[in-house]
């Protein structure tokens, strides 16, 4: 028999277990009898669960499951209200079942549990109350489903029909109705119509302006197919060969609100989706720094400029902000959005190469909000050498903020304070919003 033939797969094996602490990524931990960890999804903390595995063989230590009947239910448990969530069905939202507190304290959980894992850090240490708090005025009903996502990817199966991507899988969930999807987005009515020759539908609605756009994805060889939609909207595609973006009719851009400006985003170029996401980051990232007339800032990570704006309104015209961004359209659209500020300036590239070129060797204030991989010991170091009396570290991913906060310290730079937020109502994401200063004030 060879090696590979005593290899088999679990998938399908069902384990009875306790359900153990939250983890990064959504999932609860449970052991099995035979000494195996299992990262279940659809439990909670405490609950008696049978698991099935989805994902594992038998020399596996750690298996993946979807916990298929609740043997004993957690106090924090309600009937998903959303029909395509539950094991096996929608990936979208991994937290349909849990109260919206209860989903605020697991989140708060994860980011206290990476702290201490990988910088260190206790919750009071990081300056941090431990609460997860809503976005800015994110006040709903008790029972309703925050209706929160601007911006909805749709997958589209070979019969033309709309679904959503079920977890870890390239398989599609058939649906008539997103429950989180903003109004715009749904009005859209992108689940109702059959798209033909797509791979994928991307539904935008801009909350600020009302501007709504469609952008779509054709299958290798896919003509584009008329699109009917009974609403002003503009329609952009993205090209087979090199995935660059193109106008079909409309607006290239969709325009949006925060800090009181409007800001242009262009093909497909990153705004976070929870409506009040970007006004709520701008506010937690201005308390914390505190800009005086006057100084330098700058601004990585910077999209299409939002801190930057935000920086530049605050410093006065004796004050400067560079802002630092790879992709070019989104260069375009800070350049664009901020042309009124003569003192803001937006460099092309990424950061770890651009930073090190401009010749800065010194500034007053630090915004990073890099993506989910975070940004790295080279570029943490280089951020500590100039001396900032205050950075903000803006994070949509709590292991990658802590891995980070672990390289300040190591370049003489202490959490003054965090704060959690929950953007991403339903699902286990969160954002936070950290603020450092040197370790030895003046040093
Ligand atoms: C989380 S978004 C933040 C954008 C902006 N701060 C906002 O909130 O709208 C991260 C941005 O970093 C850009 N990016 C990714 N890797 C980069 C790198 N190595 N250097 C510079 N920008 C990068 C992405 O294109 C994206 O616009």
């Amino acid at each position: 028999m060879t090696e590979q033939n005593e290899k088999q797969s679990l998938v399908g094996e069902e384990y009875e277990v306790e359900i153990g602490p939250v983890a990064h990524g959504g999932h609860c931990i449970a052991r099995t009898a035979d000494g195996r960890v299992l990262f279940v999804r659809h439990a909670l903390p405490g609950e008696k669960v049978v698991a099935r595995v989805t994902e594992g063989e038998s020399d596996s230590r750690f298996l993946r499951a979807d916990a298929i009947t609740v043997l004993d239910a957690s106090k924090d448990r309600v009937p998903a209200p959303c029909p395509y969530a539950g094991p096996g069905k929608c990936g979208g939202c991994d937290w349909q079942h849990a109260k919206p507190g209860a989903q605020r304290r697991l989140k708060g959980e994860v980011v206290a549990e990476q702290l201490k894992r990988l910088a260190g850090l206790t919750p009071e240490e990081a300056g941090w109350d431990g609460t997860v708090m809503p976005a800015e005025g994110d006040k709903l009903p008790a029972g309703q489903v925050p209706q929160w996502r601007t911006r909805v990817q749709f997958a589209i199966d070979e019969d033309g029909n709309a679904g959503l991507r079920k977890h870890r899988s390239h398989d599609i969930e058939l649906i008539d109705h997103c429950m989180i999807a903003a109004p715009g987005v749904s009005e859209l009515g992108i689940e109702k119509q059959d798209w033909p020759q797509m791979a994928s539908v991307e539904a935008i609605a801009a909350s600020g302006s009302g501007d709504r756009q469609v952008v779509l994805t054709p299958r290798p060889g896919g003509r584009l197919p008329l699109v009917e939609l009974d609403k002003p909207v503009s329609v952009l595609r993205v090209e087979e060969k090199d995935g660059g973006v193109h106008r079909v009719h409309g607006r290239p851009f969709v325009r949006e609100r925060a800090d009181g400006r409007t800001y242009r985003v262009g093909m497909g170029g990153f705004w976070q989706v929870h409506p009040q996401a970007a006004d709520t980051l701008i506010k937690a990232v201005m308390q914390g720094l505190m800009p005086r007339k006057g100084e330098m800032a700058l601004d990585l990570y910077c999209g299409v400029g939002i801190f930057a704006g935000a920086l530049a309104e605050r410093l006065g015209d004796t004050g400067a902000v560079l802002g630092i961004e790879t992709t070019k359209r989104a260069v375009e659209d800070a350049r664009h959005n901020l042309a009124d500020f003569p003192r803001v300036r937006i460099e092309q590239g990424k950061v770890e190469a651009v930073l090190p070129k401009t010749g800065i060797t010194e500034c007053d204030l630090v915004v990073l909000d890099p993506p989910r991989a975070g940004a790295g010991k080279q570029t943490v170091r280089h951020i500590a050498g100039l001396s900032a009396r205050r950075v903000a570290y803006v994070a949509c991913d709590p292991a990658a903020l802590a891995r980070d906060l672990a390289y300040f310290a190591d370049n003489g730079y202490k959490v003054r304070t965090l704060r959690v937020f929950d953007l991403f109502p339903m699902t286990h994401h969160v954002e936070c919003v950290a603020i450092l200063e040197p370790a030895e004030k003046g040093a």
